[in-house]
Formats: C-alpha cells, sequence, structure tokens
C-alpha cells in the first residue's frame, strides 16, 4: 500500500476526543467480541458519565447515561483495586445499564478500571449477552488496552478544554472591543454603604460560590458583577453576561445553551451558548426572575450537574462555570407566586449582595458624576468641562431614580449644553425626558419651579412650552382640593397632538439638527430614524414646523 502523503494535518484539526475513543472502540472490536463497548469519564467527585458507546446494543438512550458511585460501592472499589474484572457465569452483580438495557442473567461482562498516574479518569466496560465469550486470557490485555484509553480520553478532555477556553477569550475579547465597555474602568464610591458592598465583593470573590447581586435599576449590578470576577481566581477567563429578561423561552434555551447544526430552521451551524462560552470563566444572568418557567429546569440541572445538551443535541456538554445572577424584582415573591422554582432560588442565591441605590450612597454621587466627567473629557471639544459648584450641590441634592446609569446620562447630557465648558446646575436639571427628581420635590415641584424661571423654561423644558400648560406634570395625588383643581386646569390633548407639540418643540430647540451629538434623537433617546419616521408620522418636518 502506498504511503499516505496528505500531510496538511495541523494541530486544529486534531481528532475530537469522541472520534479518537470511536477510531479506538472500532480497533478493539478486531478483537475482542463485544456487543457494546462503552468508555465512561469521571467528573472527580461522583458521577460516571458515557462518554462513548459503541458496538450494535449501543444507542441514544445510552449516550445520555450516567451513574452515581456514591450509589455503586463495588464499582468504587473496582476503581479502587484499578484492576480489570471479568463476571464470571453466575456470579452476582449489579447490571450497570439496568435502566437503558435489557442484558440476559449471566451474559458476558468485562469491567476494567481507566486510571492514569494513579488518577481516576474513568471506567470501560465490555458487554455480550451470549455466556463465556470473554476469554480470562483477554482480562489483562484489556488492562494493557485500559491503560491506553486512559491517556486518549484525558488527552481529549484537555484538549476540548484548551479550544473552548481559546474559543471563548477570543469571542469575548472581540465582544468586549466592540463596544463602548466601562468594564475596564474604575468602580468608583467610598461611602459607608458602598464600602460594605466592597467588603462583602472582596470576601467572597474568591470562593466559587454563586452570588446573587439585589438592586434597583442601574445601580451598577452587572459593574459589580465584573468586579466580581476580576477579583476572583477565574479572571484570566471570559466574563460573559446574558440578560434573561424579554427572552422567549426558545431563544432562551439556545442562547444559554447554544444549538446543534439544523436543529431548527436558520440553524446553519453548531452555535455555543453562554454556558459553553463562559467555561473556565463567570457566567452573569441578569433579571435571572425574567428567566421563562420552561427554561428553569435545564437552568437547575446545568447549575446541579455542569451539564446541559445543546438545543437539537444528545451529547451532554460540560462547563464549568460561576453564576452571578442579578435581579431587581423580589425573587422571593416571584417563589412565592409560583413564577420562579424554589430549588433554583435556593440555588443561586446562596451569598446575596445587596447593591444600595444613589440615594443611600451620599457624597457618592460626586465622585460618580466626577469620574463619568473624566471619561468625557477625553473626547474632542470637550477636555475643559468642569462642573459649577451649584451643579454639584444639585446632583447631591436630586433623586436619582434611575440611579448610576441616569447620573451617567445626566452628565453626557450636562456637557452636551454646557458645549463642553462650565457645567451650570441647569444642565443637570434638565430631566423632562427622564424622571429623575430632586430629593425635595415632587413631581409637580420640579414643573413648576423650572417654569418660574421663564427663560429657563423655554430653553430646557420644551414640553411645558410645547404644550403651553401652566402645568405639564399632573398634580401630585395627595387628593386636596387644591390637587384636583390643578388637575383640571390643562386641556387634554390627543397624545399624537403631545408627540407632534413636543417633537417640534425639540426639533426646535436643536435648530433642526436630528443626527449627531447636538441632534433631536440623542436627546430623545431613540434612533435618528425611529426619530425620522416619527416626524413622518406626525407631519414635523426638520425645523420643527407642522408640513401641510
Ligand atoms: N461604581 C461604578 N463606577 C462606575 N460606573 C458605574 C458604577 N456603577 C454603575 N456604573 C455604570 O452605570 C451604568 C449602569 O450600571 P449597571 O448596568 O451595572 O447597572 P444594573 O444595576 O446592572 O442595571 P439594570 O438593573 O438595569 O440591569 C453602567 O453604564 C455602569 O458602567
Amino acid at each position: 500500500m502506498p504511503l499516505h502523503t496528505d500531510n496538511s494535518f495541523i494541530p486544529g484539526d486534531a481528532l475530537s476526543s469522541a472520534t479518537t475513543m470511536d477510531i479506538v472502540l472500532d480497533a478493539l472490536k478486531e478483537l475482542v467480541d463485544y456487543e457494546l463497548a462503552v468508555v465512561l469519564g469521571w467528573d472527580g467527585k461522583d458521577t460516571l458519565r458515557v462518554h462513548t458507546a459503541a458496538g450494535p446494543l449501543s444507542s441514544p438512550r445510552l449516550a445520555k447515561f450516567s451513574l452515581s458511585l456514591s450509589g455503586r460501592p463495588d464499582l468504587e472499589a473496582l476503581l479502587r483495586a484499578d484492576r480489570p474484572k471479568l463476571f464470571s457465569e453466575g456470579e452476582d452483580h449489579v447490571d450497570t445499564y439496568d435502566e437503558v438495557l435489557d442484558l440476559p442473567e449471566g451474559h458476558s461482562c468485562l469491567v476494567s478500571p481507566l486510571i492514569l498516574h494513579g488518577r481516576t479518569i474513568g471506567l470501560l466496560t465490555l458487554d455480550n449477552r451470549r455466556c463465556g465469550v470473554f476469554e480470562p486470557s483477554v482480562v489483562s490485555f484489556i488492562g494493557v488496552v485500559s491503560r491506553l484509553i486512559a491517556v486518549a480520553l484525558a488527552q481529549g478532555e484537555a484538549a476540548r478544554a484548551l479550544r473552548t477556553q481559546n474559543e471563548t477569550l477570543a469571542e469575548e475579547r472581540n465582544r468586549l472591543l466592540g463596544q463602548d465597555s466601562d468594564a475596564f474602568r474604575d468602580f468608583a464610591g467610598t461611602s459607608p454603604a458602598w464600602l460594605e458592598v466592597i467588603g462583602l465583593i472582596k470576601l467572597v470573590a474568591a470562593a466559587d460560590t454563586p452570588v446573587l447581586l439585589l438592586g434597583e435599576t442601574g445601580v451598577g449590578k452587572e459593574e459589580a458583577a465584573r468586579v466580581l470576577h476580576r477579583l476572583s481566581p477565574r479572571s484570566d477567563g471570559p466574563f460573559v453576561a446574558l440578560n434573561c429578561s424579554a427572552l422567549p423561552a426558545s431563544l432562551a434555551e439556545s442562547e444559554l445553551f447554544g444549538h446543534e447544526k439544523g436543529s431548527f430552521t436558520g440553524a446553519q451551524g453548531l452555535r455555543k451558548g453562554r454556558f459553553e462560552l463562559a467555561a473556565g470563566g463567570t457566567l452573569f444572568l441578569d433579571e435571572i426572575g425574567e428567566l421563562p418557567a420552561e427554561i428553569q429546569p435545564k437552568l437547575l440541572r446545568a447549575l446541579q450537574e455542569g451539564c446541559f445538551e445543546r438545543v437539537g443535541g444528545e451529547r451532554p456538554v460540560y462547563t464549568d462555570v460561576r453564576i452571578i445572577a442579578a435581579t431587581h424584582v423580589d425573587l422571593n415573591k416571584a417563589v412565592a407566586e409560583g413564577r420562579f422554582r424554589e430549588d433554583l432560588f435556593y440555588r443561586v442565591s446562596v451569598f446575596p449582595v445587596r447593591i444600595p441605590s444613589l440615594r443611600e450612597r451620599g457624597q457618592d454621587v460626586l465622585q460618580l458624576a466626577e469620574l463619568f466627567l473624566s471619561r468625557l473629557r477625553l473626547r474632542s471639544g470637550w477636555s475643559e468641562a468642569y462642573f459649577s459648584p451649584e451643579a454639584l450641590d444639585g446632583m447631591l441634592r436630586r433623586e436619582w431614580t434611575g440611579n448610576v446609569r441616569e447620573l451617567k446620562n445626566a452628565v453626557e447630557r450636562a456637557v452636551i449644553l454646557a458645549r463642553g465648558g462650565r457645567i451650570e446646575a441647569v444642565h443637570l436639571q434638565n430631566s423632562e425626558w427622564q424622571p429623575g427628581r430632586t430629593r425635595e420635590q415632587t413631581g409637580s415641584d420640579q414643573a413648576s419651579s423650572l417654569s418660574r424661571e421663564p427663560g429657563l423654561n423655554r430653553e430646557f423644558f420644551p414640553l411645558a412650552a410645547a404644550l403651553g400648560s401652566p402645568r405639564a406634570v399632573p398634580a401630585s395625588s395627595s387628593g386636596s382640593e387644591a390637587d384636583s383643581a390643578d388637575r383640571a386646569q390643562p386641556a387634554i390633548l390627543p397624545l399624537k397632538e403631545v408627540q407632534r407639540r413636543y417633537v417640534e418643540a425639540v426639533l426646535a430647540f436643536c435648530e433642526g439638527r436630528v443626527y449627531g451629538p447636538q441632534g433631536a434623537a440623542r436627546f430623545l433617546e431613540i434612533k435618528p430614524t425611529t426619530l425620522q419616521s416619527m416626524m413622518d408620522r406626525l407631519g414635523v418636518d426638520r425645523k420643527g414646523r407642522k408640513q401641510g
């Protein structure tokens, strides 16, 4: 036979562990007359799972088979003895594959530990329905083969882990490079409430314990999760985040666990889920309380056993990830209402950490504002931006309902309004298009205090100006007579008319600009294309006049 000359083999093409094992068991079949050969891998704790099964008796059910060693002291003893064992005819023994296979009594059965340098790697079993098929002479041969299989199994698993880690790192790096990410920035704050959080994060970071971050929206739960990851022994591994809210069950499963090629229409290739991408690192599950009920048992299994199947896949996939979950809803209530599984709740909430709201963090507001401003100063035209004393005071007094996220956005908006110069309190007070209020004020107080300064009102409070109403914000719901009178005062306009007038006013304020940092879309926090179609729908042109 001529020598095979294809030398295009490169490490990246290395055979998968499963293929290697298929080849080995196939070759073994030529020497040993088995009907079922199974290689089981050991998870290092208690479980043996089928890695490869070959022979006419193997079946897809077997591929999912696993067994607990604590329930099988006979197998544990066999692994300890590190010697193959041939079960003789009539010898009583527990049938390993009892649950999935019906083998006749007295069938031939040979079991051999897979041990490498004294470390248990797994187990090899050979079965044949007929009695006495395996000669005693075959036992020592299988002992030698088992050592080779142990090497192949260990190397295959190591190569797989390395490959997954490489891919994950590359994917995560690309993802981070593609964003304006805050992942590597400071974690500002020195208030007692914040220092307590830092203390807890430092404490729990080193352990592999699941952490549950609780807190209002925008308080910095994801930021805290990133810091926790960076402080943990997994910091060299990836940090992968998934927002569980608004994910339909079908999408959530494939996002979490990936899918096999052709598992559903449009699944053109194998795609790894976040669990696999996070291997060796941390998986951050944001808004875990919103996870669809159908997925919760699958997540529980992945957390408990470290294994799952890709959508459309049969082979179990194993990963080692640390879970950090976050929620802004009360998970206890979700459990009581049956929306969240209790067992999953206990699994993820081993170490809860509450991230305080900005209201509880005192002077941290100023540190954070300075931090955000220092980042913005790096942008062209804004290097001279600074806060006036009144602006600093206003920030301290304001009730930041949207927390750090709201503060961050407000600082950016203020820099734009201040045209990269001195930021006044009024630049930060511009909150018609967000729900922030000063700590002392109600919504109506805020509207009226703004309207007390006519120029300010016109320039920075376009809704009130646009509607021509003395009170654009409804009165507080104290139920007093004065309140009822206030409520009755403004004419109620159709929503479309309010939208039209408001868009016109914002456009006028932006001098007809739709795009760019000082464009209306930016202020309205919508895409310019969305604003354009809204303008078409409302009949408003760029100069803010009604068309037609
Ligand atoms: N201590 C901090 N230092 C710097 N930036 C922070 C800090 N905390 C939060 N941020 C920034 O504030 C914004 C909101 O934070 P984050 O997304 O972590 O909040 P969250 O609590 O996870 O919000 P949600 O509940 O909406 O998911 C992000 O842009 C984040 O980078």
